[in-house]
């Protein structure tokens, strides 16, 4: 079934428009199936949806800058959180800053792809259809900030292929049939496809039958009509079954194309109409029982004509006109959303075509989704902030969506052969050439609707009437009203003159009358001063006379002061040359004889030395020798021991036997071999004993004696070295003194040098103040004597 016009079955018949299907009969099939995978809503329930309402979606898109804004660096004041659905608007303009943040139910930034905003945002409301709701989706925005390019997307591609800038329409239309598809569900669609332009409908979809004209006068207008129950339909509207996909691009193109489109400054191809295209969707269902139930969907999809500044873009004359109409329109889709939101009464929606087209998306039965679209950029800020407060506004907006129940498949062939019957009488009346058909009921409504508004007309007019008669009487009040406010003005403009001129010159005579007061004040200033200042300057000249001599008997005692001062530190300084030079001679004497009393002292402990080695060498021989000697009586004994050893071993060896008789004799003398020994060693030893004693004795008393003359030479030494400290840090005293006293000599004389030349120039300086204060007085005194008689004139 590809793009052949037989697949197309055309008919011409009442229903269309935004009308909810009717003539659905009640169904108690709870076997629909939710189909959806979004959260649209985010409520399935229908029977909930319609106790409570739900609000309308509202979606926020931002387009990316387009070219010529980036060739001229725009700068970019939106910015768009997705994940926080947040949109901001930063912007410093003249000191006013602007900082503005809205939430949405979605947010997509200018980096955001057709297919991300289809999956997110419109995918589910497919699936709300596919169960039978009526959904509408709708984009709004400025002009150029890409509406149609949300709702159409891109051109299609020759070969068939599915552009990735496919819009909302086409994704749509590719999804159901995908799901109707992967059903294997029978179903029915239908669309159609109208454009509001001017307050005037025309079918996008309907055959041309003249050939166009440049400003498309050929399009005939469809009219818009109540059907009675609550809803609009638009009269003659095409329908066009749809069997494919491409079928429905088709039919996309050829409207789109009709679509009335013109350059403006801000869009290149701009929409200067509203489009609605409709998709009906009718689905074969069994119950459980086997009885055949008819489901019925539908989508609305609207691409609103842009908001416009007139001014910015460019719009003159016609355009201008269309413009206007087109913000007129928007402007009641505005208050209709306030009255909604604000929930304030009756519901304008009578007021534009537009929003009677929407009525059902907007409070009514349908699950509604408005795309919001906005420019980054700077220049679109005023718009883009009223873009966001109209769509932040429109989320207080609650439908309450029903889904539509679903017919048994006889009742709807019933309703088809009634339409059929009525697009007979139709198709009858029209050969006759006698008017088109319309059903009894539908003409007395027409006919009641007529009479009210005729009689509405009447009474406004009326009303008109009498409103001119109250204009008109309150206007000649107004006029001689202003006749005596001009009279009143003109006198009291006069009389101000007068004042004005009489206090003028009452001021002028105060002025005067102020500054001859002012002026004796003066004069009498000037004499007391003249008369204080000649008091004056003659006490003065008497205190600088005083002063003076004063200053000069104080100069002639000053010198003579000086004159004692310089004889005083000339005998001063003699004195410390003479007081100088005898105290290096007594040093001098006094660093010889210590030099002398050193080395007598040094000599002497040399000789002392000398003594003392001398002495130690002797005592030293003297116990070698002794040693020598004690060494020899030891040997001496050892051989005498030795011998008698021998002895008695002899004696022991030859005469064994005679032993008992010798050992007496042996013993006896053995003893007094041995006490003889022991003498000679007892001797020996005190002798030894004796001379180390002695020596003993020798030594400490050499060491005392040593010690005893190191330690007097060390005092000597140690005495000798602090005198001549003592005398060192006396002589530098001196010199100290004596430095001192010469720089305080010379300080006082650089003083008195200073003080006198002071003197001086105090004596200079007061010499030519008094010269100048008697100039000054003589000066001062002349111009008295001169001012005192012009004054005296001038008075
Ligand atoms: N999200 C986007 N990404 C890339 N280009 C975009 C986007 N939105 C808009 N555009 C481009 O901006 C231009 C204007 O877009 P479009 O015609 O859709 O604006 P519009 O809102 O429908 O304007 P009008 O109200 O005047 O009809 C087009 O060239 C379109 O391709």
């Amino acid at each position: 079934m590809d793009s052949s016009s037989s697949s197309q079955q055309r008919r011409r018949g009442g229903g269309g428009g935004m009308v909810s299907p009717s003539h659905t009969p009640r169904s108690t099939d709870k076997s629909a199936r939710d189909l959806r995978s979004g959260d649209f809503n985010s409520n399935s329930s229908s029977k909930h949806d319609k106790e409570k309402g739900v609000n309308v979606q509202v979606i926020v898109r931002c387009r990316p800058l387009n070219e010529d804004e980036l060739r001229v660096h725009t700068p970019v004041v939106i910015s768009c959180n997705e994940g926080r659905r947040e949109v901001s608007a930063l912007q410093n303009i003249a000191n006013k800053q602007i900082d503005r943040t809205f939430l949405f139910d979605k947010v997509f930034g200018p980096a955001s792809k057709q297919k991300d905003l289809y999956d997110l945002a419109v995918s589910p409301i497919v699936y709300e259809v596919l169960e039978g709701y009526n959904c509408t989706i709708f984009a709004y925005g400025q002009t150029g900030t890409g509406k149609t390019y949300t709702m159409e997307g891109g051109a299609r591609k020759k070969n068939g292929e599915f552009p990735s800038d496919a819009g909302v329409i086409p994704r749509a239309v590719k999804q159901i049939f995908e799901i109707l598809e992967a059903q294997n569900a029978e179903y029915n669609m239908k669309v159609t496809f109208l454009e509001l332009y001017n307050e005037e409908i025309t079918d996008l979809l309907a055959p041309e039958e003249t050939p166009k004209f440049v400003d498309d006068k050929s399009k005939k207008p469809v009219a818009l009509m109540e059907d009675g129950k609550g809803g609009v339909l638009v009269r003659g509207l095409e329908e066009e079954i749809v069997c494919t996909a491409n079928e429905i691009y088709k039919i996309l193109d050829k409207g789109s194309a009709k679509r009335r489109t013109a350059e403006t400054l801000l869009n290149k191809q701009s929409s200067r109409s509203h489009s609605i295209f409709s998709i009906t969707i009718h689905i074969k269902e069994c119950t459980p029982e086997g009885e055949e139930m008819i489901k019925c969907g539908k989508l609305n999809l609207v691409d609103l004509a842009g908001s416009e500044n007139i001014s910015r873009s460019g719009a003159r004359e016609g355009r201008a006109r269309e413009a206007g109409e087109i913000n007129k329109s928007l402007l009641t889709l505005g208050r209709v959303i306030n009255t909604l939101v604000e929930r304030s009464g009756h519901i304008p929606y009578r007021d534009s075509k537009l929003t009677r087209l929407l009525r059902d998306s907007l409070g009514g039965k349908t699950k509604t989704c408005i795309i919001a679209t906005i420019s980054p950029s700077i220049q679109s800020l005023e718009e883009t902030l009223s873009t966001l407060d109209y769509a932040h506004r429109a989320k207080n907006i609650k439908n309450k969506p029903e889904i539509n129940q679903k017919m048994m498949k006889s009742a709807v062939i019933k309703d088809l052969y009634s339409e059929i019957d009525r697009l007979k009488q139709e198709v009858y009346a029209a050969r006759e050439k006698n008017g088109i058909y319309i059903p009894r009921d539908r003409y007395l409504q027409d006919e009641a609707e007529k009479k009210e508004m005729a009689e509405k007309i009447e009474h406004m007019e009326l009303d008109s009437e009498s409103k001119d008669k109250q204009f008109l009487e309150i206007q000649e009040l107004y006029n001689s009203q202003l006749h005596l406010t001009v009279d009143l003005s003109e006198k009291l403009d006069k009389t101000e003159k007068k004042l004005e001129e009489t206090e003028n010159s009452l001021l002028d005579l105060e002025e005067k009358h102020r500054q001859a007061n002012i002026t004796i004040k003066e004069k009498e200033f000037f004499i007391s001063n003249l008369l204080k200042s000649e008091k004056g300057l003659v006490e003065r000249a008497f205190e600088l006379r005083s002063e003076l001599e004063n200053a000069a008997s104080d100069v002639s005692s000053l010198f003579a002061k000086i004159e004692r001062k310089d004889k005083i530190e000339d005998g001063n300084r003699v004195l410390t040359r003479k007081f100088q030079s005898q105290l290096t001679q007594q040093l001098e004497i006094l660093h010889k004889t210590v030099a002398a009393s050193m080395t007598q002292q040094e000599k002497q402990l040399e000789d002392m030395e000398e003594d003392m080695q001398s002495f130690v060498s002797i005592k030293a021989e003297a116990t070698e020798e002794l040693r020598g000697r004690v060494g020899k009586l030891k040997t001496m004994y050892g051989a005498g021991i030795k011998a008698l050893d021998d002895m008695a071993n002899e004696l022991e060896e030859n005469s064994r036997s005679t032993f008992g008789s010798l050992n007496s004799e042996v013993s006896k003398h053995s003893h007094a071999v041995e006490g003889f020994f022991q003498r000679i060693a007892s001797e020996a030893d005190a002798l030894i004993n004796d001379l180390q004693s002695n020596l003993q004795m020798q030594q400490e008393k050499l060491g005392a004696y040593a010690q005893q003359q190191h330690e007097a030479h060390s005092r000597a030494v140690e005495t000798a070295r602090s005198v001549s400290k003592v005398i060192v840090t006396f002589v530098e005293t001196l010199d100290m003194h004596a430095s001192n006293l010469t720089q305080i000599v010379e300080e006082a004389q650089m003083v008195n040098d200073h003080k006198l030349s002071e003197l001086e120039k105090k004596f200079e300086v007061v010499l030519w103040s008094n010269l100048e204060c008697m100039d000054q007085f003589k000066r001062h005194f002349l111009n008295k004597i001169v001012l005192v008689p012009l004054g005296v004139c001038c008075g």
